[in-house]
């Protein structure tokens, strides 16, 4: 039975719609009108003011940027990209005939004739005094470091008890405290000028653990972490964080991980494509630069390459900051959707997963009665 409540309501409603002329369908059509607009005013607004809640961009013309891993792959084209910008750029990496040939590739890239390329041959996960040292030489060459890239990285996969407990060391060595030891080098200077951008280049396994990469995606997702914590902190200072989060690129290093790689790392990867490392190191300095372009703020906390790195990146933003109205927006928008598609992207995983090891097993039985 209806309540005495809702009765009166019921006999409000329709005495209103009745003596006031309105029926209540165009008068619905009316409110939800009314509604949309007022939702599209609000985008409008928020667009309209991103500019000035926004960073002011980097200008790349004249600026400093050191990439450590600049001497090959995907910071090389880093290197090149910022470099037709007209930066002034230092690589970091160990292999000294890798940094010349990249020191060659670099400059080909020139549009001035004042730019300059700076090589520096350290390893940036030992010793954080050696790092600290060769970055301040480098500044009193080329001047203060307006932008660190933080690409230094390698990748090692297989089943997590065949992994060597060392990998699990190295990794964590060269993905994390190598980017924390580069950032720790240039940071209090950056603090001090109020002004700078950080980019770690993470990966796709940064965003979710897969078969294979019990090592590397922990390494990559405490990058995460290193990144969201060091924003908070630096943003007062106009210093802006960018992670980039690239899907198999086609890389030297790549080229490597694929000859040890199991079938099921191989399977799930292909699913998001194989980039060129042109085309994420374009992505990469796009959003850490973090131009207004048309009155849009462009340029990103996260970064990342491709259709499925662009949901992964919606559903897995958890509580990074935004830089750009847009990127929270499409956030707030997706994520339920985006979670749906996940749900059957993990099933298709698992079930790669259960096929392999049943086809492994099928194999070994085989073999064993031969
Ligand atoms: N290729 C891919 O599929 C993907 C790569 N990534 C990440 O991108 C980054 C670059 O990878 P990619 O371009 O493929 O790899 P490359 O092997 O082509 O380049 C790696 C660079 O890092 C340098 N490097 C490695 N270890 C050290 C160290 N300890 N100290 C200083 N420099 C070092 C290398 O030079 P040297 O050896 O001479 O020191 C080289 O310049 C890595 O962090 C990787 O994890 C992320 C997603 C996908
Ligand atoms: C809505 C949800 C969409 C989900 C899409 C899921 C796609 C998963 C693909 C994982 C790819 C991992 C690439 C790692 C690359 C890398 O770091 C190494 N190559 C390093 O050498």
């Amino acid at each position: 039975m209806p309540s005495e409540e809702a009765f009166w309501n019921s006999v409000t409603l329709d005495w209103f719609f009745s003596h006031s002329g309105w029926s209540f369908l165009p008068f619905m059509m009316m409110m939800i009108l009314v509604f949309a607009a007022f939702m599209v005013a609000f985008v409008l607004f928020l667009y309209m003011i991103s500019p000035l809640i926004s960073p002011k961009p980097l200008k790349l013309n004249g600026a400093h940027v050191v990439v450590t891993g600049g001497s090959s792959g995907i910071g090389k084209c880093i290197a090149m990209e910022c470099y037709k910008q007209g930066a002034f750029i230092t690589l970091v990496a160990r292999d000294e005939g890798k940094l010349v040939q990249a020191k060659k590739a670099v400059e080909k890239c020139a549009i001035n004739d004042k730019q300059v390329v700076l090589c520096i041959s350290v390893d940036v996960s030992k010793d954080y005094s050696q790092v600290e040292s060769v970055l301040k030489q480098a500044q009193e060459k080329l001047g203060p470091v307006d932008m660190l890239v933080n690409c230094a990285g390698t990748a090692v996969s297989g089943k997590f008890e065949e992994l060597g407990v060392q990998h699990f060391q190295s990794l964590m060595e060269v993905n994390y405290l190598g980017s924390v030891y580069a950032t720790r080098a240039v940071i209090s200077n950056m603090k001090e000028r109020r002004m700078g951008r950080v980019v770690f280049v993470c990966s796709q396994a940064g965003q979710l653990g897969l078969f294979g990469y019990t090592a590397y995606s922990a390494s990559k997702f405490a990058l995460r972490g290193l990144a969201e914590a060091l924003q908070m902190e630096v943003k007062p200072y106009n210093i802006y964080v960018t992670v980039s989060y690239p899907p198999d690129t086609d890389t030297p290093a790549l080229a490597e991980e694929n000859k040890m790689k199991p079938l099921e790392t191989k399977l799930i990867s292909e699913t998001s494509g194989v980039y060129q490392p042109e085309q994420v190191a374009k992505v990469i300095v796009k959003d850490a630069v973090l131009c207004v372009c048309c009155m849009v703020q462009q340029g990103n906390f996260s970064s990342s390459v491709g259709p499925d790195g662009y949901m992964l990146s919606a559903l897995t933003c958890g509580m990074s900051p935004v830089t750009s109205i847009t990127e929270g927006l499409q956030q707030i928008v997706t994520m339920g959707l985006f979670r749906t598609i996940a749900l059957f992207y993990l099933s298709s995983f698992d079930s790669i997963v259960r096929r392999c090891m049943i086809q492994r097993e099928q194999s070994k039985a085989s073999n064993k009665t031969e």
